[in-house]
């Protein structure tokens, strides 16, 4: 950034109005910002010398501090995308060494559903995915991204996270707010307008859970149900693991279907690991998954696509009546039921 070179002469109102992102230095650092009319430069040579030394830091070195943050901050932004346009996963063993017969493409926009016995693979093949095996897992797999072998050093890059994981119990122990912790989020992905973001994710979250928050409710109080919708709604338009991974959405008392929906309207490959026809239905693919292999690949087939017409009407019958008895309400058994 040869930029920097004269970052600290901008007046601190042009630097925030230019790089939203450049707030983050005055908070992480704990300088109060009084006079934005002053330049950073002459704010920081005005710090007195006992603040600076609780820092441990003189002016000179807070400013370069200073660089050194804001180049690496435009460096993040300026990172090519990680561009994800599907992932193979090449067979590798079962828990009896009998070799995986198929290899199994994936791509972007799909819905895979992972099915099998307790204890057969299934999180171990979603481990394979989360870390790129490279033949050197317990079922000797390997996955190739974009038909490639990823370059190792996205194994064990953050930034480069191919997985966000929606686990089945989440509880929230931060003591700050709905929007605060979407604001920190979106922050941390150096998002701008990250007010407007926060409105929009609560407002999706809020179609997937049914007493509504806002976002000054605090994190602490929402509900189980409510803090899934929240994670659904902040990985889908925060994220940007390009795989989501649920784990048994259908116990989380919100609208799977929307939730999912919602997912992969963002463009991402969704591997959920359910035991509901609904939502197995709703995939594309079913891995079956046995003594630690992959044992078929089941595509959706035309006549189950037709059924899941017929178990979403029976699934929005029992929503129905879930509302109402959420709501206190008598049920009202309509003709539906009475045949
Ligand atoms: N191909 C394999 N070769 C050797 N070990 C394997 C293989 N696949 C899975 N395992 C091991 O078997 C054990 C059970 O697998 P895993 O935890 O993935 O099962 P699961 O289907 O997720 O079970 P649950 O439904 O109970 O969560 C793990 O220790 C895992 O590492």
């Amino acid at each position: 950034m040869n930029e920097s070179v004269l970052l600290e002469e901008f007046k601190i109102k042009d630097l925030l109005d230019k790089y939203p992102y450049s707030k983050e230095f005055f908070n992480i650092n704990g300088l109060p910002i009084d006079d934005v009319d002053n330049t950073v430069k002459d704010y920081i040579d005005s710090l007195g010398y006992v603040f600076l030394e609780d820092m441990g830091l003189n002016q000179e070195d807070l400013i370069k501090r200073f660089r050194s943050f804001m180049c690496r901050m435009k460096a993040i932004r300026e990172e090519p995308a990680f561009n994800i346009r599907d992932i193979t996963i090449l067979g590798g063993r079962d828990k009896t060494e009998r070799p995986e017969e198929k290899d199994l493409k994936i791509c972007i926009g799909e819905i895979i559903c992972i099915v099998g016995p307790t204890g057969s693979g299934k999180s171990r093949l979603l481990a394979d995915i989360e870390w790129m095996a490279q033949r050197d897992t317990p079922t000797r797999r390997q996955i190739l991204i974009n038909g490639s072998v990823p370059p190792n050093d996205w194994r064990f890059s953050v930034e480069h996270k191919l997985v966000a994981q929606l686990s089945q119990n989440m509880n929230f122990v931060m003591d700050v707010s709905v929007g605060e912790f979407i604001i920190l989020h979106a922050q941390s992905r150096l998002i701008d307008n990250s007010e407007r973001k926060a409105q929009e994710i609560v407002s999706h979250a809020n179609e997937l859970s049914g007493e509504r928050f806002d976002i000054n409710t605090p994190l602490t109080s929402l509900s189980g149900g409510q803090s899934r919708a929240l994670m659904v709604a902040d990985t889908a338009f925060l994220s940007t693991s390009p795989i989501v991974l649920i784990d048994e959405i259908e116990n989380a008392g919100i609208n799977r279907k929307k939730a999912l929906e919602l997912l992969i309207g963002q463009n991402k490959i969704v591997l959920i690991a359910t035991h509901d026809p609904l939502l197995a239905l709703m995939g594309n693919k079913r891995i079956v998954v046995k003594n630690g292999g992959i044992q078929k690949v089941i595509t959706t087939t035309s006549n189950e696509k037709k059924g899941l017409l017929r178990l979403t009407e029976i699934d929005n019958i029992l929503m129905k009546y879930r509302e109402s008895l959420r709501n206190g309400q008598l049920l009202e058994i309509g003709d539906e039921l009475l045949w």
